[in-house]
């Protein structure tokens, strides 16, 4: 059974710390792939900045094209929004469940806020976690700390978001070398988040 490692994200852009964090993944873990499943509505955001789901998704599929083991998916583009991640992981396993085994990635900032998840517990009995180190406040919660399913990778801090990438273009700063060049080519021609 091939070894998928889902990449949930607003990807509003996506950038090259979300590449570095994938391309780790699949080159130092048993995973075989890892699937961007770009998110219409996080539960936990606001819609304010959001960029169409199809704009973030042309922009994962920019990023992604040259690598083999990198896939976009819209997988959640025709469910219920919010996105609840649990939700999408029973459609996933119904769908693809004989063909591929499950797990997440995320980074470090998402596990400190995973107690607030709609059914953690069930995720974590039925998925692994690969965590990716950021900086973040609050505190782990005891109960993830040395779970036997939470694999924490030992892998270079970025200090890279999303976030700043939208407010340090709006100010006419360039942000370029923090973007795939073809996401960096089809933001500008867009001329988004300005
Ligand atoms: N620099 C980073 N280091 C570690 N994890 C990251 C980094 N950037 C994003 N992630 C992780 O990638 C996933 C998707 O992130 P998301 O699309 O929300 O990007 P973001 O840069 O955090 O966006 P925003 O600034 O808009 O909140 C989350 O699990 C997040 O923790
Ligand atoms: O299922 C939940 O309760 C849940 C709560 C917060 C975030 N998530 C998912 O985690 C992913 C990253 O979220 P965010 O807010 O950091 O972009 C995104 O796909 C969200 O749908 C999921």
């Amino acid at each position: 059974m091939k070894q998928v490692g889902l990449y949930f994200g607003t990807f509003n852009p996506i950038h090259i710390g979300h590449l570095v964090i994938a391309n780790h993944m699949v080159e130092f873990s048993n995973l075989d792939e890892v699937w961007f499943v770009i998110t219409p509505q996080s539960p936990f955001k606001a819609k304010q900045t959001l960029l169409d789901d199809h704009h973030r998704y042309q922009m994962v599929y920019e990023a992604v094209q040259d690598y083999p083991k990198l896939k976009p998916s819209k997988i959640e583009f025709n469910l219920p929004q919010p996105n609840y991640t649990v939700n999408t992981l029973v459609h996933l396993d119904e769908q693809f469940g004989k063909e591929y085994q499950f797990s997440l990635i995320m980074g470090e900032d998402n596990l400190k806020s995973f107690h607030k998840w709609k059914n953690y517990g069930t995720i974590l009995e039925n998925h692994s976690i690969y965590v990716y180190p950021r900086i973040s406040e609050s505190t782990l919660e005891h109960q993830f700390k040395d779970h036997p399913k939470i694999h924490r990778v030992n892998a270079p801090i970025m200090e890279i978001s999303s976030t700043f990438i939208r407010k340090s273009h709006k100010e006419g700063k360039s942000i370029r070398a923090l973007l795939p060049e073809a996401v960096w080519k089809y933001m500008d021609e867009m001329n988004f988040y300005r």
